[in-house]
């Protein structure tokens, strides 16, 4: 008998949103090593404001978000060294190249040959041509890649990412689906808010379904159709 993993992500009774009113239902989930989630909803249902509140960004307007069983704390140690966000609003140092970016990055979270593996970072992201250009000499796809590199570049137990699709070609998408597999692989979970069916498909994930009435659990297959649905 397969005895079910500890969730390394949980919300109970959460709401979100602003200034005390919330944004959608309560959203009750348990994400477990390995398990991918896709945030799925219409434009302005609350995906975002979800995945801030799992991050520890926003604070939550009741109910509860835990990461390893304790509450989430973005400024905790343990917690950035095992939960990556990657939002929309991050920033970059303007005076770096995407190399020294992630180098920084990398070196800052305390990763082990740091070099080496940006290189590898900078060829899986596509970026190797571009990694001694500056943020502002990237388009606006290479600058999304080197927000998900430096992602990649942490050390991470839980990935948290908001609409990584947006602004990448089909081919940095379908690896994308690809690198998001390969870490489910690995043991780590993940959750990203989307709009994109096929990110979906590929990764076989499930998904939460955020709404005003209620938030869903859905499986794969009734995640794919409730993400036809939403408009
Ligand atoms: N900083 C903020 N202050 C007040 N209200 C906000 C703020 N950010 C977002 N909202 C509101 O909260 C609601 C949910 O926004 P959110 O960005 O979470 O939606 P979303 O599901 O991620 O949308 P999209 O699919 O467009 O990315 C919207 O009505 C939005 O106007």
């Amino acid at each position: 008998m397969s005895v079910k993993k500890q969730p390394v992500l949980e919300t109970r009774a959460l709401r979100v949103g602003y200034a005390e009113a919330p944004v959608c239902a309560p959203v009750d989930l348990a994400v477990r090593p390995g398990e991918l989630w896709a945030i799925i909803g219409p434009n302005g249902s609350g995906k975002s404001t979800l995945l801030r509140a799992l991050l520890g960004v926003l604070a939550p307007l009741s109910g509860k978000v835990l990461a390893f069983g304790r509450d989430v704390d973005e400024r905790e140690r343990d917690f950035r060294a095992k939960v990556v966000g990657i939002l929309d609003d991050d920033a970059y140092f303007p005076g770096l190249t995407a190399r020294e970016h992630l180098v920084l990055t990398a070196r800052g979270h305390g990763v082990a040959g740091a070099g080496e593996v940006v290189d590898q970072l900078l060829d899986r992201f596509g970026l190797a041509a571009q990694s001694g250009a500056m943020p502002t000499e990237l388009s606006s796809g290479q600058r999304r890649r080197l927000l998900l590199a430096a992602g990649f570049a942490r050390p991470r137990e839980v990935l948290v990412l908001d609409e990584p699709e947006q602004r990448l070609d089909p081919g940095m998408r379908a690896d994308l689906a690809r690198i998001l597999v390969e870490e489910a692989g690995r043991g780590a979970a993940v959750v990203f808010a989307t709009h994109d069916p096929e990110l979906v498909e590929r990764t076989g994930a499930r998904g939460l379904l955020v709404g005003d009435d209620e938030c869903l659990r859905l499986g794969h297959q009734a995640a794919l159709d409730a993400l036809a649905r939403v408009r």
